[in-house]
Parts: C-alpha cells; structure tokens; sequence
C-alpha cells in the first residue's frame, strides 16, 4: 500500500511539473537562461550593417536584411513586434526599434538588433543600422554562406510579392518631329495560369521544366559565354491561347512582360533602344511576328536584319540578361529560316485547335463539370475530325455557364457544323485547289508540340480564288441558320461563330 502511494505521489509531481512547464512560459525562461550563460562563456563578434552607405547612398544588402529579418518565424515567437498593413487583408511584422531577435544557420546561433540612433530630435532624422552578433568560433565557418542566404532568401520573396507589370512601346511626338518609342506601363492583372491553359498536360509539364531549368542555368550559360536567354516560338490557329500562355509564364517566372508593337517602331536603332531599355527577369514580346514580316508598314521601316539582330543576345547582355524572348505566329511556313534556327527560337510550342482533352479541361475550368453523360457524344465528333477553338468553345461555354447540358449542347452543335463546313468544303475544295490540311502536331527536333494532335487547319493554295471561298461562306452561313434553329436562340452562340470566319 505504501509503495502504491508513492508511486502515485511521484506520480502526481511528474504530471503537475509537465504542466507547470509546458503551460507557464519556464521553458521559455529556461532556454534564455542558457543562450545568457553561453554568451557569457563565448567571445563574439558584432558586425554593423548601415542603411546608408559612405556616401550617403542606400545599402542594397540592408534592404536585403530587412526583407529577410522581417520574414524570419522568431519575429513571429518574439516579446514584442510591429503589426503593419497597407491592404485590408495583409498584415506583415516589421521589426520594432532595437528589437533582438535569433536565427540559426547551419547549427549556429546568431543574433540581429535592429538599432535606430536618434540624431537630430527636432528633424527626427534616424540613423539605422542591422546589427550582426555571432559567435567568434562560427565566423569563418558561417559568415560567407549566412550572407548568401540572406540574398537567396530576400530575393525569393521580393519575387514572391513583386508586383508584374505590362509594359508597352508607345509613339511619342517629340520637339524634331522624329517619332519615338518609349515603355509605358500597366499592372500585369492578366488572370490565367499555366494550369487553366487547355493544352496537352505533358506539354505543360515539359514546358515548365523548361522554365525552371533556364531559371537555375546562370552559371552554365555563363561558362559556355552565352547570354542567358531563351526564346520561345508559340504558334499556332487564332484563339488557341497564344496570348495567355506569355502572361502565364510571367506569372510563374515573376516576370514583367514588355510587348513590343513592331508597327510603333520606326527603324532598326530605334528597335535597339527599346531592348536596351528592358530590365532583367523579364520576358520580351512580339506578337504576330509573320503578319509583321509580310506585312508593309507604313510607319515602321524595321528590317528582316534589325529584327535578326534583335533576336541575338548581344544586345540583351547590355542591359542584363535572364530574359525570356517569346514570339508568336499564326503559321512558320513562310518564314525565313534564318528567324527560326536555333539560338534565336530555341523552343517551338505548337498551339492546336480543341481536341477532346482540351475540351474537357475548358469543361472543367468554364462550368466547374469533370464528366456528364453528353461527353461521349462530344468526344464521338471529335473523332471525326471536327474541331474549334479553344477561344470559341470556351466562349459558348461561358456564356451558357448556367446550364451545363445547354453549354455542352451549343458545344456539340458547333463541332457539327464545324464538321458538315469541312465536309462541304473538301467536296468543293477537291475541284478547286482548296486544300483541307490535317495538322498532325508539327515536331522539329526542339518542337515541344503534342505529338498526336487530332487538331486541322484551313490552308488556301495560291490557286485558291475568291469567288470560292465566298461560295463556302454562303453555304456555311445557310447551315449555319439551319442549326441555329435546331438549338434555339443564343447571341452569344451565333455571334462568336460569326467572328470565327
Ligand atoms: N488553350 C486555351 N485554354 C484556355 N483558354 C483559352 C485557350 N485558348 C484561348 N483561350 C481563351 O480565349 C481567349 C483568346 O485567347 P488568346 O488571346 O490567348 O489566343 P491567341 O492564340 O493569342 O489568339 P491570336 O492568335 O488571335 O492572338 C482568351 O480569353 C483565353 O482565355
Ligand atoms: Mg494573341
């Protein structure tokens, strides 16, 4: 009886003592007893760090502790800290003045202070300086990969909160009369991702890891004596994504996107000063790039050779490399080789018209649907041959989002006469020179297009004359009345087929 007891007394003190600890703040007192003892016994080294230079410039590597203190979890465990916010929904700490807090690299324990000297009462002028406490010991051991750290750490999240933004090359009248072009900016707001993309899912993936390599490549570009830069070729039918696939990817790079209108550019120098005036970690633009090439501007005298020049690095290492160049096209069949080898587009991304999966995908993203019973009737006209884009398929989708079966039945029912035009236009095309082209997914040796594509392309032989391509217009536009009265009245419907031809 008497040993039961004190077992259950022992017992009773073990419980209340872990309570005792873990429920009052003396486990927190007794660590800090301990780092106070072993401070004592150690020899340390402070090092200052201003935030203002010699010559009264700022302190990049401030800025970059700042960014890193401030994001450290002991801000959020210590005493006392500032709550600041500039949005209703983003609170951040900021280190209060001549708050201590502790960090640990690589097993050893330092301390920063964030000291703020009065100088001037009445002006209210701060002198402020991170102050570093190490251990002597540690010093060599730590100091160099702690500094490393702290720049890899704050860049990363300078990334993660930077703002994108789209700039854009304008025309300005200038006081010689001379048009000049000059960056003019907007926040980047653009909403898609590369996930809401409808492309093949191995595309994306291939894709990304593209990115991500390029982006741990500084070295090895450096060492081969290549500027670091990647260019990207997106082609492909109107409406298939093109456009919103540059803005993903300089959302998953943290990129800033400068858009270059050829036609606002008056003359090869003046296309070299606007590359000279974008920034590293940006992804440089020219959209359509064959219309620009077949085209003649009135304004701009650019040349094949100016836009060649263009497409090498050697400017872009002037004014910082780490970019991403990304030109877009309808079709490269007509276009000078000499744009297209490697080193000036290194990655040629084929964007296909609406196949099954990418349907699915829209059906997904658009009406919130992973199966429903009208998807085998949908993927039984695909397998005809009958296509659209992914612009006008969501386009249906959306503006039926109320209704899944309805959005799936405009679907179904403008692959049909997507289908019954082909046919029509085969028959005719087949006396005519018309010429009904199945795109299998082209595939160069850097060609990251999907290698079984069931998308197809209209593509007009030179024989090809006006009057028949009216001639299927018009019986297009009767089937066109014919099933949409079979569907019933939808504006959005018929409307975006109208601007489909
Ligand atoms: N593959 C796709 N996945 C999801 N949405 C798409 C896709 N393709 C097009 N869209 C939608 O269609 C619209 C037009 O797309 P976008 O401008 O990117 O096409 P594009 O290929 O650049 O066309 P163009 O060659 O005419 O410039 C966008 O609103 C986009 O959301
Ligand atoms: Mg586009």
């Amino acid at each position: 009886m008497g040993v039961f007891m004190l077992v259950l007394i022992v017992l009773c003190v073990f419980i209340c003592l872990r309570l005792i600890i873990y429920q009052t703040s003396l486990i927190y007192r007794l660590k800090k007893w301990s780092h106070w003892i072993e401070d004592r016994i150690h020899v340390h080294q402070s090092l200052k760090v201003p935030e203002l230079n010699e010559n009264n410039q700022e302190n990049l590597f401030y800025r970059k502790v700042y960014t890193y203190l401030n994001s450290l979890s002991t801000v959020e465990d210590s005493d006392f800290t500032n709550l600041v916010s500039n949005k209703p929904n983003g609170v951040v700490l900021s280190l209060d003045d001549d708050q201590m807090i502790l960090d640990t690299f690589l097993g050893a324990r330092v301390s920063w202070t964030n000291r703020v000297e009065k100088i001037d009462d009445n002006k209210s002028v701060c002198k402020k300086t991170f102050v570093l406490k190490l251990k002597k010991k540690d010093k060599r051991r730590i100091l160099q990969a702690y500094i490393q750290h702290i720049y890899r750490c704050s860049e990363d999240i300078e990334m993660r909160c930077k703002e994108l933004k789209l700039y854009m090359n304008t025309v300005t009248q200038s006081d010689d009369r001379r048009s000049t072009g000059r960056w003019s900016s907007v926040k980047l707001s653009h909403p898609a991702t590369i996930e809401t993309i409808a492309i093949d899912s191995d595309l994306k993936k291939k894709v990304k890891s593209d990115l991500e390599s390029f982006l741990k490549s500084k070295q090895y570009y450096h060492r081969l004596g290549r500027v670091w830069k990647r260019s990207y070729l997106l082609y492909g039918p109107s409406g298939t994504g093109k456009s919103s696939f540059i803005a993903a990817m300089a959302k998953h790079l943290s990129y800033d996107i400068y858009d270059i209108d050829l036609s606002k550019v008056i003359d090869d120098s003046d296309l070299k000063m606007l590359l000279l005036q974008t920034t590293s970690k940006s992804i440089i633009v020219v959209e359509d790039l064959d219309r620009f090439i077949s085209s003649n501007s009135n304004y701009s005298r650019v040349t094949l050779s100016g836009i060649l020049n263009f497409m090498d690095g050697i400017l872009n290492s002037c004014c910082g490399d780490e970019k991403l160049m990304v030109f877009t096209m309808n079709n490269k069949d007509n276009i000078d080789s000499a744009i297209l080898r490697p080193g000036r587009i290194d990655v040629h991304i084929y964007f296909p018209l609406c196949n099954f999966n990418s349907f699915r995908l829209l059906a997904n993203n658009c009406l919130g649907i992973k199966d429903h019973k009208l998807f085998p009737q949908v993927e039984e006209i695909f397998n005809t041959g009958a296509t659209m884009s992914p612009a006008e398929m969501s386009e249906l989708m959306i503006s039926n989002r109320g209704s899944p079966g309805r959005a799936l039945k405009s679907v179904i029912t403008a692959l049909q006469i997507n289908g019954e035009s082909r046919l029509l236009s085969t028959m005719i095309c087949g006396k005519t020179g018309v010429r009904l082209q199945h795109n299998g997914g082209v595939v160069t040796s850097d060609d990251m297009s999907p290698v079984a594509e069931t998308s197809s392309e209209f593509v007009m032989d030179s024989s090809c004359n006006v009057p028949v391509v009216k001639e299927i217009q018009k019986l297009y536009g009767l089937l066109r009345l014919k099933s949409s009265k079979k569907i019933g009245p939808s504006d959005q419907f018929s409307g975006s087929m109208e601007r489909s031809r």
